[in-house]
């Protein structure tokens, strides 16, 4: 059986996490947040990457370093949730891959929003550039990082059937620079809304003269992350070392 060590393990997700691992046939080693052990035996990063197969970080970016070394230095699978990575939070993932760790990271771990994501891509290759492409997301009022993870991982995909990359097309300042800007043709936009109790809705619109396209995804509760996340370090233990993506485990 394969037993995962939970980081983050008392937030939202670190908990949908635990409740799921026992239907889909993983073992648990325990869990364990910045002020220690949440459940099990292991009080710390490093003694609960001893103990497990895999571990599945759902946390804060801040932490994301300390848990790459640690299972580095265990020589365990590492699963990234979590959201809000720059780009030095990428390198160190790429750098990690590098020296030797199986690591895993993906802004949604949802087999819906994957699917999406290919469709954006395909719809993205067909249409010109007269076609304006926005991204609006909403999501619960506790969530601290914006535009969403989901939100640029589908602009990824979109930028991607454009033959460019993201850093090129993605606009994130149209509030706040004057009132004198019309949209820039090819660009990605994104709108964040906040509010209540909503587990992720992301809609991306195609929009020419006269005609729109919406293609969009709405999680109804987490145990569709928890349950991917799951999916994803039975994939992952025992892989050789490299980066993968939630494409990898569902064969997309
Ligand atoms: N990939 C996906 O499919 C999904 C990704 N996410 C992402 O997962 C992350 C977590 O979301 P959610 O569970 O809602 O958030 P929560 O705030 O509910 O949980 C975060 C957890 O991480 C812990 N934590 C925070 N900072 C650190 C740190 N520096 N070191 C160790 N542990 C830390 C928190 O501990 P404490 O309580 O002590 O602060 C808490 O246990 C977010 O980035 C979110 O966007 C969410 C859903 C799906
Ligand atoms: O914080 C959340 O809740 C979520 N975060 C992820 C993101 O930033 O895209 C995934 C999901 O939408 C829920």
């Amino acid at each position: 059986m394969t037993v995962i060590g939970i980081l983050g393990a008392n937030g939202r997700m670190g908990r949908a996490i635990a409740a799921v691992a026992p239907e889909l046939g993983a073992g648990l080693a325990g869990g364990v947040d910045q002020d220690g052990a949440v459940f099990g035996p292991h009080g710390d990063v490093a003694a609960l990457a001893a103990a497990s197969d895999v571990l599945v970080d759902f946390s804060a970016p801040s932490a994301l370093a300390g848990h790459l070394d640690a299972a580095l230095a265990a020589k365990v699978a590492l699963v990234v949730g979590t959201t809000g990575l720059q780009s030095e939070h990428h390198h160190l993932i790429d750098d990690a891959a590098g020296r030797g760790l199986a690591v895993l990271q993906s802004a949604n771990t949802s087999l819906g929003v994957n699917i999406l994501a290919h469709l954006v891509r395909e719809t993205a290759a067909r249409l010109g550039s007269d076609w304006d492409i926005e991204i609006v997301e909403m999501h619960h009022r506790h969530k601290v990082d914006a535009p969403s993870g989901t939100a640029l991982l589908l602009g990824t995909f979109a930028a991607q059937g454009r033959n460019a990359t993201p850093e090129a097309l993605n606009r994130f300042d149209r509030i706040g620079h004057g009132n004198d800007r019309p949209r820039e043709e090819g660009t990605i936009g994104y709108a964040s809304l906040r509010g209540g109790s909503v587990a992720g809705d992301h809609m991306v619109v195609f929009a020419t003269d006269n005609e729109r396209i919406e293609l969009g995804h709405r999680a109804e509760n987490r145990a569709i992350f928890a349950r991917g996340a799951v999916k994803a370090c039975l994939w992952m233990a025992g892989r050789p070392a490299g980066r993968y993506a939630m494409g990898d485990v569902l064969g997309l």
